[in-house]
Formats: C-alpha cells, structure tokens, sequence
C-alpha cells in the first residue's frame, strides 16, 4: 500500500513494506486515492515526493504472482490487462498533477515501477545500489502503447531508448544520469531522499500557479496525454 504526508510545503507518498512494492490492484488504488488527495489539498508552493520504505526497491512493477494466482492463462492475461489498465489513471494523475513531483528512488524501479517514476517531472536514485529495468523484452510481453509512449516523451537519446526498451538493460545510477534519464544520484537511500527534499523545498519556494505549471507539463508531452486521455486546458492567464 502507501501512505501520504504532508510536511510543511512538501507531500511524501510512500510506498510501504518491507517487499519489493509491487503495483498490485490495491497498492495502485491506494496510489490513485493519495493523488486525488494532492491534487484537492495542493495550493502554490506545494511539491510532491514519491518513495518507497526499505533500501533495496522502489517498486518491481506489476504483482505478477496474483495474475499467476489466476489459476488460468487467460485468467493471468485477464489480471495482468487489469493492473496495465489500472496504472494508466495513475499516469495521467501525474502528468496533470499541479505541483512539481519528484521521484527519490531508494532502490530498483522495474517495469511497472520504472513507469511509475518516470512519470514524475524528477527522478533521484541512489548511485550505490538500484537499477531502472525494463523487464519485458526478458519476459516475453509487449509493452502497452502508454509505456512505450512514456519512454518515446522522455528518453530522448535514441540509443538510450533502445537499451531501455530493447535491450532490457539494468540501469545503474551513474549511467541513468548519463543517459538523461535521471536528475541525479546520491550515495544512499537516506541521502537521496534528503536530496529530494531539498529539491522540493527549492521548487515549492517557486511558488508556481499549479493549474499553469500542469498545463506546461502537458504541453511537453503530447502524445504522452493523447493516449493518457489527458486535454489540453485553456488557461486565461491572470494578468
Ligand atoms: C483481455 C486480455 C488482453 C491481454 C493483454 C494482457 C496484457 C499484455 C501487455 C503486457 C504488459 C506488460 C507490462 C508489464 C509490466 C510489469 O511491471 S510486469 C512485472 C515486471 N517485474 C519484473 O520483471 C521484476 C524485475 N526485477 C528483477 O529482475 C530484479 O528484482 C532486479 C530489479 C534485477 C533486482 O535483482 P536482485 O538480484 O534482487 O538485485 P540486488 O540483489 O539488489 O542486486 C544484485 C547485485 O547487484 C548489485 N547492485 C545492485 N544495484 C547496484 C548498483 N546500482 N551499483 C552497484 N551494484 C549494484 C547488488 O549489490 C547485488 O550484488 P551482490 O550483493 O554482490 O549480489
């Protein structure tokens, strides 16, 4: 599951437990129900900061056991389809979420979970230990069109995206950084969630109109907001 905090300017959504935070049905529900709570409690000058308890995962992406608990291929498709559908209203949350979000990554980020924090505006990670992982090319699965999407609007190298996509490389910190992926890396988990934390009191101090700041993020994304769904709001500015 996760919790949500809110400490003076700065949100914390927490991935909790001692696992490797796999985005099972109920954690993503509990993810989309913390942003609905940002989004109604933000004003100018909040930030968001996602991350996970423990030291070794941010999240393994999809809770792949309970679609094999399915009991049946097509019931394990049925489940997997389930968790692919229910993440993509957390994507869009993000993308249209009116404060800056940070993603302090204390440990891996696979699949699921790397989309996951990919679909913040920062990502920290540790240098020490952690990959970013694109799994599925090992697997044996597609990537559904909003991932493929979300790594076509952000990874902008074309061999990066390749390695990421393709090649299903196992990112350390240092090379994330070099491959524009990441923001930057901090020798451990606390360090790097201190360096968060300090971003975020950097860009909440912005004091950014929220509902301009989520429309500029749109605006960057494109085809990342057509296959979330997500339109383009007018904004009248205030002069
Ligand atoms: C109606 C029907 C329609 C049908 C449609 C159906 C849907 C079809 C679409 C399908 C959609 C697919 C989308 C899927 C999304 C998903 O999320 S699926 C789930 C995917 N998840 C995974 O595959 C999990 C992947 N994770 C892993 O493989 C591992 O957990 C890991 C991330 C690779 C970590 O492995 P682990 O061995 O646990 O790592 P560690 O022990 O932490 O590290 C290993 C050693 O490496 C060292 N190390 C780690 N990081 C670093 C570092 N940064 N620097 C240096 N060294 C590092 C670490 O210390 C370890 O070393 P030793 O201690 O010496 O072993």
């Amino acid at each position: 599951m996760c919790t949500l905090e809110k400490r003076g300017d700065l949100f914390f959504l927490t991935l909790t437990g001692d696992d490797d935070h796999r985005l099972s049905p109920a954690v993503i529900d509990s993810i989309i129900t913390a942003l609905s709570q940002v989004k109604a409690q933000a004003t100018r000058g909040s930030a968001l900061i996602t991350t996970a308890q423990g030291n070794k995962f941010f999240s393994n992406g999809f809770d792949l056991a309970w679609a094999q608990a399915a009991g049946s291929k097509s019931g394990a498709l049925d489940r997997l389809n389930q968790m692919v559908l229910s993440l993509k209203p957390v994507v869009a949350a993000l993308l249209s979420l009116p404060v800056p979000t940070i993603a302090a990554l204390p440990g891996h980020a696979a699949a699921g979970g790397f989309m996951l924090a990919l679909s913040h505006d920062y990502i920290l990670m540790r240098s020490d230990r952690g990959v970013l992982y694109m799994s599925e090319i090992d697997l044996g699965l597609p990537f559904p069109d909003y991932f493929a999407v979300m790594m076509r609007s952000k990874i902008s190298s074309v061999s990066a995206r390749r390695d990421v996509m393709q090649r299903a490389m196992k990112i350390k910190g240092e090379e994330a950084v070099r491959m524009g992926i990441v923001d930057s890396v901090h020798d451990s988990a606390k360090n790097t969630l201190e360096a968060a934390v300090r971003l975020g009191e950097q860009l909440a101090g912005r004091k950014w109109d929220g509902e301009v700041y989520a429309e500029i993020r749109k605006s960057m994304y494109p085809e990342l907001c057509g296959v979330l769904g997500l339109a383009p709001k007018v904004i009248v500015p205030k002069l």
